[in-house]
């Protein structure tokens, strides 16, 4: 036989596997219909054990590893298909039709905004970019950000998520899983360093440098190059600037912005400290709830993943069959559980086609911790 004739065999042998493939997603529809009616969750592991063994015994030794594969991707398909189905109950999938209509309002302009640090900190710039006319309500901490959101003492907070050299804020991601808000927006802001010290203080006299530990990774080839001057941590880049310009010291310098040099009269020893000049830092812009503003097209959530081989590997392989990009995978270890992880993803895909909400119903169903941070536009 030459290939066109084995083709033919093989696309024989495939029509009968659509027709039998579309047959069995026609009874898990009915069975999904019974489920729902009578409160049966979709996952049943029992009867996925009793369904592969029986495919072992029929298929034989030779291909019982292949069979088996394929009835359990048969089973991620059918139980794809009955969260869909469940989706149309989902408070979820309401929530957000219900916030992409309300809200075909534009972003504001005026707004009450948290943001960590002091005046003059890269938060206040990153919000002044978000916002034509904020009123800031500065915190000495990230937790105290998510507190005036979620207590309704301002409508938004902003919060560093991470940088292009130094990476993720780790201390932000370990407390989203604690406070309950949306992201209604993201916003890059480009990062450039300078050395501020007193006037008249020249570098030479410099002995000790303080700024924000991401600052001063971002900057870390130019403190290695320097090795007689001493670092220490602060909460944050202005306050760090705010310190020198109050100190008496002449051998103190902060690694801060050029709108810190001004704002406490200090002089710019040296500037662009930073490793690379391509410095940027996301932010996300928070609300207590969920608001999803016109042009979203990003989303963010929050999950975790049972402790079975291949979970990581399933879940993406929903993203991929629906060919949505993923721009962050971050995975943070569950504070007091052993060697349990929490997953962050972002990624591309628009919130108002169905397939993506009830990809999202459907984590929310199946996945004992599920929860969706928002869905949102990135702002240069
Ligand atoms: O038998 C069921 O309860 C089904 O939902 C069908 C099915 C399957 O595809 O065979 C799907 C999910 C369950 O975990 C077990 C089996």
């Amino acid at each position: 036989m030459d290939i066109k004739e084995l083709r033919e065999e093989l696309s024989q042998i495939d029509l009968e596997l659509v027709q039998l493939f579309t047959k069995r997603m026609d009874a898990i529809a009915r069975i999904s219909k019974y489920k729902i009616q009578n409160n049966f969750p979709v996952l049943d592991n029992e009867r996925e054990r009793e369904v592969l063994n029986r495919v072992a015994e029929i298929s034989g030794e030779k291909m019982e590893t292949y069979a088996k594969r394929l009835f359990n991707t048969l089973f991620d398909l059918s139980k794809s298909y009955q969260n869909q189905l469940l989706s149309h109950n989902s408070q979820l999938a309401q929530d957000i039709k219900a916030a992409t209509c309300e809200l075909a309002r534009q972003f504001p302009s005026k707004a009450n905004v948290a943001c960590q640090g002091t005046e003059g900190s890269y938060s206040q710039q990153a919000c002044e970019k978000l916002f034509s006319l904020p009123t800031l309500m500065f915190f000495n901490d990230f937790e105290s950000v998510f507190q005036a959101v979620e207590k309704g003492m301002c409508e938004y907070g902003l919060l560093p998520v991470e940088n292009s050299l130094a990476g993720t804020v780790i201390a932000v991601y370990d407390l989203m899983e604690k406070h309950k808000f949306h992201i209604v927006r993201s916003i890059r802001l480009r990062i450039n360093h300078a050395l501020l010290a007193k006037k008249s203080v020249v570098f030479d006299d410099i002995k000790e440098i303080v700024s924000h530990e991401q600052a001063i990774g971002q900057c870390s080839e130019f403190l290695k190059a320097n090795p007689q001057i001493k670092v220490t941590l602060f909460s944050n880049t202005a306050a760090a600037a705010k310190y020198v310009a109050e100190s008496s010291r002449s051998d103190l310098a902060a690694i801060s912005s050029e709108t810190c040099a001004e704002l406490y009269d200090l002089d710019i020893l040296t500037n662009n400290v930073q490793n690379r000049d391509n410095n940027y830092t996301r932010f996300i812009c928070i609300s207590k709830d969920m608001k999803i503003y016109p042009g979203a097209n990003k989303i963010s959530i929050l999950l975790s993943l049972p402790h079975k081989p291949g979970s990581l590997c399933t879940l993406l392989s929903k993203f991929s069959s629906l060919g949505l990009n993923l721009t962050k995978l971050e995975s943070r270890p569950v504070i007091g559980k052993d060697f349990e992880f929490m997953f962050y993803f972002d990624f591309d895909a628009s919130i108002y086609l169905t397939e993506t909400v009830n990809l999202l119903c459907e984590l929310e169903n199946s996945l004992s911790k599920f929860i969706f941070l928002g869905s949102y536009s990135e702002i240069f």
